[in-house]
């Protein structure tokens, strides 16, 4: 396929801050967090989801989300989010001074009840009252959906049931919907089978992919979303993440990874692959893990 197939420019959002950093076993102290979200912005990141609004109880590795959105120094154009799950994170969000906010259902039962606590009627039903606060606010809303391509309680998850949920948060007037392949266990074949059904109906201008890598087929995945016309792909910085309640998904898609996969393509992204880079080392170093990006380990060594 020549690079002519290929959109000229992808957006990038960069969830490291707050998908990579809400399992790490050891908090990152909150003046990290503010070096981490500074560091990606310098680095030429423009969309950075910067913290979440949950309950401290269920995910105290983002409790001192509101410090991280009041201490980082704003860059013009960069759009801070945040995850809320209900009317009081929305509040708590706004209070905190983030751009935009995220809701995030699931395309499986189980799944919702475990991350969220209520089905995913219900949480609809939660999200229809953030999304009258947002509008009376003038703030967009993202909407994620988790599970799109297996769930970790329930397997297999038919393309159906994704539509059936991207299609209520785009009618609730979210401005695009996030598939999240939580676990990782997706392929080409299957991102191409639930692509083909979820655009006619969608439009890939939608639709954004979060891909998670725990099988590798992440970069693939993403590949197949944008020979589907995707151009926004959510990444996370050294592949930092994973799920607290999705056993076995390991780390999103690296950023490093992505804006390689990009550049080779000809596709502009504005990152600083090299300032990326360090960014990525750097917060590994204070988590005493080691990089998710094979293209930073390969860099490295
Ligand atoms: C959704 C809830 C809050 C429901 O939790 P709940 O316990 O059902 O909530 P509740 O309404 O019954 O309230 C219980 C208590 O929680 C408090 N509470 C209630 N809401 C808030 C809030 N916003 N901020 C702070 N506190 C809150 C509330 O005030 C109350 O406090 P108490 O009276 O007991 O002291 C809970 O289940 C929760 O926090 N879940 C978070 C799960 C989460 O963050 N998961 C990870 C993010 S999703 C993800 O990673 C997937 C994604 C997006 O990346 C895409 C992909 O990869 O698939």
């Amino acid at each position: 396929m020549s690079s002519a197939s290929y959109p000229p420019e992808v957006s990038l959002i960069e969830v490291g801050p707050r998908d990579g950093l809400q399992n790490e076993s050891t908090p990152l102290p909150t003046e990290d967090k503010v070096t981490l979200v500074e560091g990606l912005v310098a680095a030429g990141l423009r969309y950075v989801e910067t913290g979440s609004f949950v309950n401290p109880r269920w995910i105290p590795q983002m409790a001192d989300s509101a410090d991280v959105f009041k201490k980082i120094a704003r860059t013009s154009g960069v759009t801070y989010a945040a995850l809320t799950p209900n009317l009081q994170g929305f509040e708590r969000a706004m209070e905190a001074g983030a751009s935009e906010v995220a809701v995030f259902a699931a395309a499986s039962e189980s799944f919702s009840q475990r991350n969220i606590n209520c089905s995913i009627s219900e949480s609809i039903e939660r999200f229809r009252t953030v999304m009258d606060a947002a509008k009376t606010e003038g703030v967009a809303v993202r909407g994620y959906v988790s599970c799109v391509l297996g769930c970790p309680y329930e397997g297999r998850i038919s393309p159906s049931a994704v539509l059936s949920v991207s299609e209520e948060l785009l009618t609730l007037g979210c401005y695009e919907v996030s598939l999240g392949d939580t676990i990782g266990t997706g392929t080409p074949g299957s991102m191409d089978s639930l692509l083909s059904a979820l655009i006619p109906a969608l439009t890939a201008g939608k639709l954004a992919l979060h891909c998670h890598n725990s099988y590798g087929q992440a970069l693939a995945n993403i590949l197949v979303g944008l020979q589907h016309g995707i151009t926004r792909v959510d990444s996370s910085v050294a592949g930092l993440g994973g799920c607290p309640y999705a056993t076995g998904a390991s780390g999103n898609v690296a950023t490093e990874d992505v804006v390689y996969m990009l550049q080779g393509l000809g596709i502009k992204t504005g990152v600083d692959l090299d300032a990326l880079i360090t960014v990525g080392a750097s917060v590994c170093n204070k988590l005493g893990r080691a990089s998710q990006s094979a293209v930073a380990k390969a860099r490295s060594s």
